[in-house]
């Protein structure tokens, strides 16, 4: 029987399919193993199921020459090196589509919480200061009819975007490597270069995934070039981000607010500036986190996890083996 690690207890709609077709060592712990325990675990094993608080790096793979499958419990898969899986021969997969819905609707969320100043307004109610209704208390920002931002039009700004739209009818204007037809057409949006989407956007969301062109994408010179009364709101990566610089942009109010789900790094330490500034709302990464959702994305995992151990092409790959 083929061995597999799996690096964190994940549903058990992929889990037991698994199981049934490898012997299998789940990593029992909440907290991920260090890179020692996880080249410790993977060695002899010929699949492994990564989370994205896994490194899977030259490393750990010269420690496993026998692992033919990588298959992340994710869809961003910054935490594995592909090319050195390419040069190995181990496939890497992913868990694509199943997460967007989920997704948008926590950007979306965000977006609210941070314009409506629902986590300053819902504290200073539990600690207090509610004295009465106030004209000019806890005033916000509008969605309707305003312009939205989407960096980076992939699935989930897509999802986003639509939402927003035929929701709240707002304007997109969005960025990405390559043209969005779908998106030109369906919610009449427009591809504009980063520098106008920051100028002309009430509202930035960020959906590109990590990669080189992206790594710091948002600093002091991005936050400086939006309106006063923007709000950015990040679900993809927290390095896409220059953390210091937002904070400097939030507390000196060159933005209005922020909403994140993903930081840098995660855990966010709790005595982190951003924690202390009312206008950032702060998620531990839960994007994905339902109960549907977590379910799917272990079938997708299982699906590339058994089509690698067999040696075929996975039905989500990332690399071309
Ligand atoms: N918070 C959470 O729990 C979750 C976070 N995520 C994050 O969201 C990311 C996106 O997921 P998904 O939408 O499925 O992925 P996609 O691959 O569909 O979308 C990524 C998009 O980013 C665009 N992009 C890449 N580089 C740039 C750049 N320099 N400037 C502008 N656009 C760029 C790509 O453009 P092009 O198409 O032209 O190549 C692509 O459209 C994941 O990689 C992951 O990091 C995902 C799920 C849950
Ligand atoms: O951050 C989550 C992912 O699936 O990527």
């Amino acid at each position: 029987m083929p061995r597999v690690f799996v690096a964190r207890r994940i549903p058990a709609a992929g889990l037991d399919r698994i199981a049934a077709a490898a012997d299998v060592d789940v990593w029992p712990d909440r907290l991920p193993p260090s890179p020692d325990q996880l080249r410790e675990r993977v060695r002899g094993c010929d699949g492994l199921v990564s989370l994205l608080t896994d490194r899977v790096d030259a490393a750990l793979l010269d420690a496993a020459p026998t692992l033919k499958v990588v298959s992340n419990f994710a869809v961003g898969f910054n935490n594995v090196d592909v090319p050195a899986c390419t040069a190995r021969g181990v496939r890497v997969g992913n868990t694509p589509g199943v997460l967007t819905d989920a997704t948008a609707d926590i950007a979306v969320t965000l977006m609210l919480a941070a314009a409506r100043r629902l986590g300053e307004s819902a504290t200073d109610a539990k600690e207090g200061r509610w004295l009465t209704w106030e004209p000019l208390g806890w005033l916000g920002q509008d969605l309707a009819g305003k312009t939205l931002g989407i960096v980076g039009m992939g699935r989930i700004g897509f999802a986003t975007a639509k939402r927003l739209h035929h929701g709240w009818g707002m304007k997109v204007l969005y960025t990405a490597r390559s043209a969005k037809p779908d998106a030109d057409r369906e919610l009449a949006a427009r591809r504009v270069e980063l520098d106008e989407l920051l100028r002309d956007s009430d509202y930035v969301s960020l959906h590109a995934d990590l990669n080189p062109t992206t790594k710091g994408l948002f600093g002091a010179d991005a936050f400086g070039k939006m309106k006063r009364t923007a709000v950015f709101v990040n679900t993809s990566r927290g390095p896409l981000v220059d953390q210091p610089a937002l904070a400097a942009a939030l507390r000196a109010g060159t933005i209005f607010a922020a909403g994140l789900d993903v930081t840098d790094p995660e855990p966010l330490p709790p005595d982190h500036e951003l924690y202390a500034l009312p206008n950032c709302v702060i998620a531990p990464h839960v994007a994905s986190a339902t109960v549907g959702t977590r379910d799917a994305m272990a079938n997708r995992c299982a699906d590339n996890l058994l089509a690698g151990l067999c040696g075929d092409p996975l039905p989500y790959p990332v690399n071309n083996v």
